[in-house]
């Protein structure tokens, strides 16, 4: 038995490897499972051989079919999963940086009906093919910076028709092209006009979120609990309802103030609590005890331009598993690149480059319940592999704004690079 593709030579490989079973956290995002001239082997999509060239040469898995890859001088590593984007939207927002430069408040433009209630209305204005053709655009871009695996939210529709429009674009995305995607519901992304807050929590808990789960539509539910957007009575009205239905659950929590919103999310029980800029002591610690994984949004922050990260360190001190993500959206954080994010997250939130690469790869994958298929290069996993071309680690922060990525192999294929 041949493997289909054997990429070989690698001058460092990071397999994050022994972390399937549950996220890195402390010093274990540090130890992320290097290996120098380092191999890996797949065949029919599935990893079947990592170790050293000669080890992995010599488990005879190359063939006269095989397609060979020299990685020779570069790193190779699990491809990206970027564990929070609202990347499925029409229209763009670049109208709002005069704003945003005097300095209006990110949550006073949504009051004034700008912000996530613009992109409601231009979604909305848009037909199935302009969100799927500006969405795939998107998609094509993250895979070309190595994204392989992308949560994707719904929260651009806010009525129940809208919202399940974006869930089935994102089904339908999904199978259309090469990046893998995991819906969450997120009807609770802002109160549309007309409505109360408690009016519209009533609205998703008791029309919304039955219908979502009906037509079995997305994975997670995930509400934006923040002060003057989903208080926390409400949030937790809805994602215990979100729960009762089986849907797994995720948080926007203490983004722009300390409201308790990491305290809510340990209690829950979510899978991740998500921003988290300004989660207090007290949040940090439930959230250890509990196991809820950080997901943190450093790219958000730099386009917010306040100069206010989340607490990664402290984070990481406490035993909290920390990933990263985009956030790509078209307000508070236009952007695909996880490279990107990957910088932002060692200058900022003060992450080595193994913590950040953890915090891309494999705990991303814990943060969207995909750990045993994605997130690190073993036996058995998805063949979703990238090849950067950049000498060592530090280089993958260290040169910023350009693309380390050289070759996309999603399931054993390349599908971007040579
Ligand atoms: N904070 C709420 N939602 C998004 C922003 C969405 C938008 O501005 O369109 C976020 O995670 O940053
Ligand atoms: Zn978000």
């Amino acid at each position: 038995m041949y493997a289909d593709l054997l990429i070989h030579s690698a001058q460092l490989m990071a397999t994050l490897r022994g972390y399937s079973d549950g996220p890195a956290c402390g010093e274990g995002m540090s130890e992320i499972g290097l290996i120098e001239d380092g191999a890996v082997a797949i065949r029919e999509g599935k990893i079947v051989a990592v170790g050293t060239t000669e080890e992995v040469r010599a488990g005879g898995w190359a063939g006269p079919d095989t397609r060979q890859i020299s990685a020779l001088g570069k790193v190779v590593t699990p491809g990206f999963v970027d564990p929070h984007t609202h990347v499925l939207y029409a229209g763009s927002r670049e109208n709002e940086l005069s704003l945003k430069l005097k300095g209006v408040p990110y949550l006073e433009i949504l009051k004034q009906g700008g912000g996530i209630l613009s992109t409601v209305r231009s979604t909305k204005l848009a037909t199935d093919e302009e969100i799927k053709a500006q969405t795939s655009r998107r998609l094509r871009t993250m895979l070309s910076m190595g994204t392989t695996t992308v949560e994707a939210k719904s929260g651009y529709g806010l009525m129940v028709e809208e919202e399940l429009r974006a869930l089935r674009l994102i089904h339908e995305l999904d199978g259309e092209q090469a990046v893998d995607l995991v819906s969450t519901f997120m009807g609770a992304h802002a109160v549309p006009p007309g409505y109360s807050e408690e009016e519209f929590t009533n609205y998703i808990v008791d029309v919304m979120l039955p219908q979502v789960a009906v037509e079995d539509l997305a994975e997670f539910c995930d509400v934006f609990c923040e002060p003057g957007v989903f208080s926390l009575e409400s949030s937790e009205r809805i994602l215990v309802k979100a729960k009762e239905l089986n849907f797994k659950l995720k948080m926007h929590a203490d983004e722009l103030a300390s409201a308790g919103g990491a305290e809510l999310a340990a209690k829950l029980g979510v899978i991740s609590a998500d921003h988290l800029l300004q989660a207090s002591d007290e949040g940090i610690a439930a959230l250890a005890r509990q196991g809820v994984i950080a997901v943190l949004l450093p790219a958000t922050s730099f386009n917010l331009a306040k100069n206010s990260y989340a607490r990664a360190r402290e984070m990481i001190r406490a035993g909290v598993p920390v990933a990263l993500a985009t956030d790509s959206n078209p307000g508070s954080s236009p952007t695909e690149s996880m490279p990107l994010v990957i910088t932002l997250a060692c200058l900022y939130l003060r992450l080595t480059p193994e913590e950040a690469l953890a915090g891309c790869t494999i705990n991303a994958a814990h943060a969207i319940g995909r750990a045993n298929q994605v997130g690190s290069l073993e036996v058995g996993k998805q063949g979703d592999v990238l090849i950067l071309d950049i000498p060592n680690l530090n280089y993958l922060p260290y040169h910023f704004g350009s693309n380390p990525v050289e070759t996309v192999i999603k399931r054993g294929k390349v599908v971007w690079g040579d």
